[in-house]
């Protein structure tokens, strides 16, 4: 049987774009519902601290549209109290805790979960305790993933930024770092995800490793938006991720 993996699509960048106006348009709840409507297993919102791109009301919106369509809120958030109290308001189907610093244009790498364990142990107790799934967005690291289990994550995200920046040998010096801590992850009992910087070509090379089961993509499905508009985007990054997979499955 030919494997599925869930796609979960980031609508930040639509907000982005209305922000640069300080208006309501391009509305992020409309590119949600065009996601959902195109084939998107889920949506994903990063609601930064400095509210960049997705706001608190935005996080309302998004979580009313996704219990009504019964579809899943990946809601990405740094670890911080205010973070957490939002999170546990809204509770989302998951919450994935990034790391994050305001000087920083995107998500540079992996939240350190290493050698941090007493200040991230007890938001993920929190929140999964209120029934919320626990993702962390990690660097596909020995160090890391063996934290992730430690203190009690059901799923890490690997940030795939630097998989899809490098090209040649060396970015399959790093798909091999990826594999190797998709494997352990698996073994350890966790919910293998991957996202950041993905484009219909590294989305498609990534799902060679067979223990991911979700990719989240943003950023250059919105770009795409612009040229073909959200629907046919969100289509054919499906259709490259199934075309991928059914090659795998032959
Ligand atoms: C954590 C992550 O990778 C996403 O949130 C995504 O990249 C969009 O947000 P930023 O571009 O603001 O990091
Ligand atoms: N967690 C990664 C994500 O949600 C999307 O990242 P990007 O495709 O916007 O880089």
């Amino acid at each position: 049987m030919t494997r599925h993996v869930r796609l979960g699509v980031n609508i930040d960048h639509v907000a982005t774009v209305r922000n640069a106006r300080g208006g309501a348009h391009p509305d992020p709840a409309r590119a949600a519902e065009q996601a959902l409507a195109a084939g998107a297993d889920g949506i994903t919102a990063h609601l930064r601290e400095d509210r960049r791109h997705i706001t608190d009301a935005d996080i309302d919106i998004l979580s009313a549209l996704c219990r009504r369509a019964n579809r899943p809120l990946n809601l990405e958030m740094a670890v911080t109290d205010e973070m957490l109290a939002i999170a546990l308001r809204h509770k989302p189907h998951a919450a994935c805790l990034v790391p994050e610093r305001r000087e920083e244009v995107t998500t540079e790498g992996g939240l350190a979960v290493a050698g941090f364990e007493p200040r991230i142990q007890p938001v993920v107790k929190a929140l999964a305790d209120a029934g919320v799934r626990v993702s962390l967005f990690i660097e596909p690291s020995e160090e890391q993933v063996t934290a992730a289990a430690a203190v009690g994550a059901q799923v890490v995200e690997f940030h795939t930024g630097r998989y899809c920046h490098l090209s040649g040998a060396d970015r399959a010096i790093e798909f091999k770092r990826l594999q190797a801590a998709a494997t352990q992850a698996h073994a350890l009992g966790l919910e293998v995800h991957a996202g950041h910087g993905l484009d219909y070509a590294t989305a498609a090379t990534i799902l060679d490793i067979p223990e991911i089961v979700e990719l989240n993509i943003g950023h250059f499905l919105i770009g795409e938006a612009v040229f073909t508009g959200l629907d046919a985007a969100i289509r054919r990054m499906r259709a490259a991720m199934d075309a991928a997979l059914s090659v795998q499955g032959a």
